[in-house]
């Protein structure tokens, strides 16, 4: 396929991290990508686990064993926890128990809002090489934190929503961390519909005067926006209402250094005890794998930190 393409630009690569076939294969396909083909953009879409939903009692060592690879090989990686969208299921959509079903419908509105640039004439983002250029200020830095607006019932359609504002909200977050606690280092917001342009320039402007979000201070225009008229899609069996108007936003947020002090702690809970160390052993892996994980986790989370930090 890669052979066949005439300009290929990059890999979007789709896995989550908790199980052994996300997280270990994902990491090699990711790592072989490099060595073939390191001249183009690599960008994970990456499900982190939840603790409602986990499925095996060594997600937390999958997670950080696998954090190391898109540490170093990734180029963006788009955060989609989980713990946050199974809450939110709960919270917004009046869903008692999610199932994975409930979780990746509001998934793939994400997903498809930040490549709708991609697949629909728009003005922002048109290509992932720009999608990564904006969002990444250092190279470690590249774990981008989504939110999704509006996210209403479907038996709920004639709730009215300031999406600008919801999405910079937490109850939007789709990482379980507030953005208002972090500071934007760079950000997308990426609206879809019939959007009117007056409109966003005068919520933003309320945005920034009320200082509900906080953007760096070496870069400060650093959250670009564009409108793309295609608007949303939802399915007749969907959760979500089908809205005229949306918006997702993708920041790359010092507030994700929350996901990781999340990930760290239960990591750390278990490799204190060295818990299920020799079923990863027996399969050939070195017990050393699993410090230098912890390492390079605890690393990029104080990253984040120092790069909240106001100069
Ligand atoms: N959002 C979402 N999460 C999922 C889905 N399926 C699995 N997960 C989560 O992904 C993680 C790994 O799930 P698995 O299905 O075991 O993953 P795997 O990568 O196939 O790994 P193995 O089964 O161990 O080979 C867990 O944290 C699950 O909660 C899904 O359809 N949607």
């Amino acid at each position: 396929m890669v052979e066949n393409c005439s300009d290929l630009e990059g890999f979007l690569l789709f896995h989550s991290l908790g199980g052994g076939t996300g997280s270990g294969l994902g990491s090699l396909i990711l790592e072989n990508l490099v060595m073939e083909y390191g001249e183009q953009t690599r960008i994970n879409f990456s499900i982190y686990p939840g603790s409602k939903n986990a499925v095996s009692v060594v997600e937390p060592y999958n997670t950080i064993l696998s954090m190391r690879s898109l540490i170093g090989s990734s180029d963006a990686v788009v955060v989609l926890d989980n713990e946050a969208v199974y809450e939110i299921c709960q919270n917004h959509l009046n869903i008692r128990r999610p199932t994975f079903t409930n979780l990746n419908r509001l998934i793939s509105q994400v997903i498809s809002s930040m490549t709708a640039s991609m697949r629909f004439n728009g003005d922002l983002n048109a290509s992932l090489n720009e999608f990564k250029t904006n969002l990444v200020p250092t190279q470690n830095l590249h774990f981008m934190f989504p939110s999704y607006a509006p996210i209403i019932p479907k038996e709920n359609n004639e709730n009215s929503s300031d999406i600008t504002n919801e999405v910079f909200g937490q109850a939007n977050s789709i990482a379980k961390c507030d953005p208002r606690q972090g500071r934007c280092l760079a950000g997308t917001l990426m609206y879809r519909g019939d959007i009117v342009q007056e409109e966003v320039i005068s919520s933003f402007a309320d945005l920034r005067a009320t200082h509900t979000f906080r953007i760096n201070d070496w870069c400060p225009d650093e959250v670009k926006w564009g409108i793309n008229a295609q608007k949303a899609l939802a399915f007749s069996n969907d959760d979500i209402w089908r809205v005229a108007k949306s918006a997702c936003m993708i920041s790359n947020s010092t507030a994700i250094a929350g996901v990781f002090a999340r990930l760290n702690c239960k990591f750390e809970l278990l490799y204190a005890k060295r818990a299920y160390i020799h079923w990863f052993v027996v399969e050939g892996m070195e017990s050393d794998e699993f410090a230098e994980a912890c390492e390079s986790m605890a690393q990029i989370e104080q990253e984040y930190i120092n790069a909240g930090v106001e100069a």
